[in-house]
């Protein structure tokens, strides 16, 4: 039986409970936030931030037209007395994100994520010693020096995605959008499995990809603002029941599927060990890192800042090790997928960028006729257009184009304007990387912007210069920038030298109206996905088909 009193009491504290908020936050000090909307009384600029100016309705280009307006290249919402300031230049990014990151490397509270079951995640966590201590045991085997053990796998699971786009059919690999879609999701699964957990049998892959696919829905609640309980914290208490706490009903069911998604490969990998059959994965070496360090605990007895007694650091030292694990199987998949897909979209629609590609692995591989291997990572370094590729890529269709939100731990001052503690600080790498004071001709693939002023990969040199690395802004920033970029790097380039070095990809147009358009049709979400589209990847030559079959030579994978 509904309790109609109790019913109209929820509203009614709700309201009272923001308005105590909105008058406690209110700023007590003389300088001014920086430019935004005015908002309403105590709503705040809640509409605002729904409204697309330019018939793009990806968050990205809402905020980056709301800079636009006021002039800024940052500026300040606030919504239900919740501040956020949206970060919309390389400059600003680089200040407040990086050289401020002692003040900006935290993550706002992020209710739905929680309700949701992704407490576990160190993604969402804030800037505490629990979350150095899952970033440190993550970065270990995540690294860029520690990549290369991976590599073998990784060679193994590219042949077999080119074995695969060639199974569609027997000698033209014409490619449906949903073919397409769920071979590139089983290679990145495969990967990051292979390296969280070592788990390499096809039918368990499968399993895990049906898990992750169930969850793939709930990662919407890492955007900050998509549910209404983030601005409107008081709502958790409201009953699953209620009438309109869909929310609720839907952060339940995610939070047993997102426990599941933790759990069961862990479980798994734990069994391997026990059978004397685990593979050597991030899950298996931490693990036995992890037995030597707390041998050499005792003596150092490095835990304090934790709280823990060394009795129940071994069982906490898994926590982190399994967290760890299930954190790289979320953060890893959906990204890799995006970049891959994107890549077939956008040299679909470049024929001529795909002809010079091929000129320069021809010159360094041999002509596909004669050709005997495909590209691999020693290669990668004699092969500078297809590494500008791969940045142009990154530059004009970042994966994941608003990153995560950062928040302040104490209130700060960026040129005159006030950013009070607890702000949540939003890095728009979209627009940095669409910037034409950095990046001349912004809306234009060119991935010789890439030649003409040679950025190292990643090198803090290039960024001063036109140009700078795309790395620099499309992993996010500071201390929370993406430790698995290494690895999403190095996967995306073998991708796409061997898709490159063996296939053409041509876009197919049966009606022009109805073409996915490479800039403006993405669907909207945490990470960028292009619409459905279609196209067709044939060999290249009848030499190349022989290389896609073979593989790698034997005695290199893995
Ligand atoms: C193209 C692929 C990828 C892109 C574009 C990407 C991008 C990002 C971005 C923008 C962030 C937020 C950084 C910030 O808060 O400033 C992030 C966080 C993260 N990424 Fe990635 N990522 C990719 C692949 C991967 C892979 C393959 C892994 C795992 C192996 C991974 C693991 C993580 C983790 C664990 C975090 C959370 C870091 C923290 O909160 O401290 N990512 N990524």
């Amino acid at each position: 039986m509904l309790n109609i009193p109790y019913l109209l009491a929820i509203p009614v504290l709700l309201v009272i409970y923001n308005l105590c908020g909105y008058l406690l936050r209110r700023p007590r000090q003389t300088l001014s936030y920086p430019p935004g909307p005015r908002g309403l009384p105590i709503i705040g600029s809640f509409f605002d931030v729904l409204t697309p100016r330019t018939g793009l309705d990806a968050q990205w280009a809402i905020y980056r037209d709301m800079g636009t307006m006021y002039h800024s290249d940052v500026f300040h919402i606030n919504i239900l007395g919740d501040h956020t300031v949206v970060v919309n230049s390389a400059k600003a990014a680089e200040e407040l994100l990086e050289r401020r990151s002692g003040i900006y490397s935290s993550r706002p509270p992020m209710h739905m994520a929680h309700e949701s079951g992704w407490g576990w995640a160190f993604s969402v966590l804030p800037y505490t010693s629990w979350w150095r201590l899952h970033r440190r045991t993550f970065h270990q085997y995540f690294r860029s020096d520690a990549i290369a053990a991976y590599h073998p796998f990784i060679r193994q699971a590219t042949s077999r995605l080119l074995r695969s786009l060639s199974c569609i059919q027997s000698t033209t690999m014409v490619t449906q959008y949903d073919d397409l879609q769920a071979i590139v999701r089983q290679h990145a699964a495969s990967i990051i499995l292979y390296t969280t957990y070592g788990i390499t049998e096809q039918e368990d892959m499968d399993a895990f990809v049906e898990l992750f696919n169930n969850s793939a829905e709930s990662i919407l609640t890492l955007v900050h603002g998509a549910f209404l309980v983030d601005y409107f914290p008081l709502l958790r208490y409201i009953p699953a029941w209620f009438p309109g706490a869909h929310f609720k009903r839907k952060a339940t069911r995610w939070a047993q599927i997102n426990l599941e998604l933790l759990n069961k490969p862990w479980k798994q990998l734990r069994a391997s060990i026990s059978s004397g059959t685990g593979l050597s994965c991030f899950g298996t070496k931490s693990l036995q890192k992890f037995d030597l360090k707390f041998n050499a605990a005792d003596a150092t007895g490095d835990t304090s800042d934790l709280g823990m007694s060394k009795t129940d650091s071994d069982t906490k030292m898994e926590e982190v090790i399994k967290n760890c694990a299930g954190v790289a199987y979320i953060a890893g998949s959906d990204t890799s997928i995006s970049l891959i897909l994107i890549s077939v979209l956008v040299l679909s629609h470049h024929p001529e960028i795909q002809v010079k590609a091929q000129e320069e692995l021809d010159r360094v591989l041999g002509s596909t006729p004669n050709a005997t291997q495909l590209p691999d990572f020693p290669d990668r370094g004699s092969l500078p257009y297809v590494e500008a590729i791969l940045k142009e890529l990154m530059r004009m269709y970042p994966s994941f184009p608003l990153g995560l939100p950062h928040c302040s731990v104490a209130d700060d001052v960026y040129e005159g304007y006030f950013i009070p503690k607890g702000t949540t600080v939003v890095g728009n790498a979209w627009t940095i990387l669409h910037d034409e004071n950095i990046y001349p001709d912004p809306h234009t693939f060119s991935p010789d912007r890439f030649l003409r002023t040679e950025p190292q990969r990643g090198a803090l040199s290039a960024k001063h210069s036109v140009n700078p690395d795309p790395e620099l802004y499309a992993f996010g920033f500071g201390r929370r920038i993406c430790p698995g970029r290494h690895l999403a790097l190095d996967t995306s380039w073998l991708v796409l030298a061997c898709l490159l070095a063996t296939c053409n990809i041509t876009r197919i147009s049966s009606d022009k109206s109805k073409e996915i358009d490479p800039i403006a049709d993405f669907a909207d979400g945490l990470t960028a996905h292009p619409k459905p589209f279609k196209c067709s990847i044939t060999p290249r030559s009848a030499g190349a088909f022989e290389l896609i079959k073979r593989g790698y030579e034997v005695g290199v994978e893995a």
